[in-house]
């Protein structure tokens, strides 16, 4: 077992920052000064660099870590392919890209003894993770901790983890984070880490193929609001002591182009003393989501509600936005408050964390959570025939919605393949989804009579 050089009541407490330059020492002098890769570092540590843009990606886009660490990560025999898996199984699946709308009843929990690598499915994705362009949409649950000794990375992409139910103790090569359901993680391409589980948990993740996320641009919100760049937490330097050489005890598998492949080396890949740089895994806390809206009329964009966005070459046109609906409050007057009617040249996957939401029905074959829709381009939807009655015969008071509830969404600009998991195997699909939704909408059209008219004139 390894040995945790570490306090444990500094185990949880973090660094503080969006995309900002920190660092972290778990032993006083780990980090050389002045300098990044001296003749021989600090401590007798050995220097790795982690890059998470090329070397020459301009100042304002550029990410990179120096770690010190006790071994460097090449110290360990070849990969081979891992026996099969869920993801890399569902990889094989033919993506179906189709227009209608789905819903998913909430996924089943994890059979005993699954870890978070073994109950992660690929429910969606478009792009190529070799090529470096889009993006693949997942649901995990488990029940297990993955080994003390197994370690996970993910070369294809940064992977944004929203917990649903059940916290997720993750040790990462940076150290530690806590991640509760309302809170959510980017574990960065490269970066080695480890679940830990205290029983059941589910949820969702998205891993980004391209680029990285970023802060929506606040334009005349003003300098600050949404999510504030002092609430990300990236963590503590905090290293395991065990580099005996001979066995072969650590496991470390990796996801590649969707594939998974495994290594067994001797000496544990949490053995970084310190560390320094601007790509490191953080998390965030929606609690402390600045939520603003309308406060005349009409209901706005959801881009409102953006935490995090990774863009496309193309401004304002995100290949993945994260979006929240949390708890607020609504004031609009003579307006249809829940979300309107619409066709999106984006695609929009939403999942529901807690609570319900606005524009659907909870409830058994409802939008519940643990449960996940998928409106894809163009696929036309918006509140179901009885939010859409409720609204529009509502008296207009200020009113507190979704206390207690968060539903969000991951927004695409690319259109998304569905897998046969999510489609067949899952067997949550909600068939009458669309009927049950939508095929109770009344007529209201007045016609072209002298009460229409009189309507008009109204
Ligand atoms: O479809 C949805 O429920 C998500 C959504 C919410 C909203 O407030 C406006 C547009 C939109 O797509
Ligand atoms: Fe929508």
């Amino acid at each position: 077992m390894p040995v945790t050089t570490f306090d444990v009541k500094e185990k949880y407490r973090y660094l503080n920052g969006f995309d900002s330059y920190l660092e972290s020492e778990a032993v006083p002098g780990g980090l050389p000064i002045g300098h990044n890769s001296p003749q021989k570092p600090p401590l007798g540590l050995y220097t790795e660099k982690l890059s998470g843009t090329a070397f020459t990606a301009p100042r304002h886009e550029n990410k990179q870590s120096w770690l010190y660490r006790i071994l460097p990560s090449c110290t360990h025999p070849p990969f081979a392919p891992a026996p099969s898996s869920s993801i890399s199984d569902e990889d094989d699946d033919k993506l179906h890209y189709i227009p209608n709308q789905l819903r998913w009843d909430p996924f089943d929990h994890a059979p005993p003894g699954t870890d978070f690598v073994a109950g992660l499915h690929r429910l969606a994705a478009a792009g190529d993770p070799t090529l470096k362009t889009g993006l693949g949409m997942f649901v995990y649950a488990c029940s297990a901790s993955m080994a003390a000794a197994a370690a996970f990375y993910s070369a294809d992409g940064d992977l944004l983890i929203v917990p649903q139910e059940g916290a997720l103790d993750v040790r990462t090569e940076f150290g530690w984070l806590l991640v509760r359901p309302m809170e959510i993680c980017v574990i960065p391409r490269g970066v080695r880490f480890r679940v830990e589980v205290g029983g059941n948990a589910r949820g969702y993740a998205l891993e980004l193929w391209q680029g990285h996320f970023g802060l929506p641009e606040l334009g005349p919100i003003g300098s600050n609001g949404l999510a504030n760049a002092r609430d990300f937490m990236a963590p503590r330097a905090c290293f395991d002591e065990d580099h005996q050489r001979g066995g072969a005890g650590y496991q470390v598998t990796a996801k590649f182009n969707n594939g998974l492949f495994v290594t067994a080396q001797a000496h544990t890949p949490f053995d970084v003393v310190a560390w320094h740089g601007g790509y490191y895994p953080y998390k965030y806390d929606l609690g402390r989501f600045n939520t603003i809206g309308s406060i005349s009329f009409d209901h706005p964009d959801p881009s409102i509600f953006t935490v995090l966005s990774a863009p496309s070459d193309r401004p304002g046109t995100a290949v993945a936005d994260f979006v929240i609906f949390p708890p607020r409050w609504l004031v609009g007057e003579d307006t249809f408050r829940p979300p309107w009617y619409h066709r999106n040249t984006m695609s929009e996957f939403m999942g529901l964390i807690q609570g319900g939401y606005d524009a659907k029905k909870g409830g058994k074959g409802g939008f519940e959570p643990g449960g996940a829709s998928l409106h894809n381009v163009m696929s036309g939807h918006g509140p179901d025939a009885e939010s859409y009655e409720g609204a529009r015969n509502a008296e207009l008071k200020p009113v507190k919605v979704g206390s207690g509830s968060c539903a969000f969404m991951f927004e695409s600009c690319l259109m998304v393949g569905v897998t046969d998991w999510a489609l067949k195997r899952c067997r949550k699909v909600q068939e009458d989804y669309s009927e049950h939704s939508w095929g109770e909408l009344k007529v209201h059209w007045k016609g072209t009579g002298e009460a229409a008219k009189g309507h008009l004139l109204e």
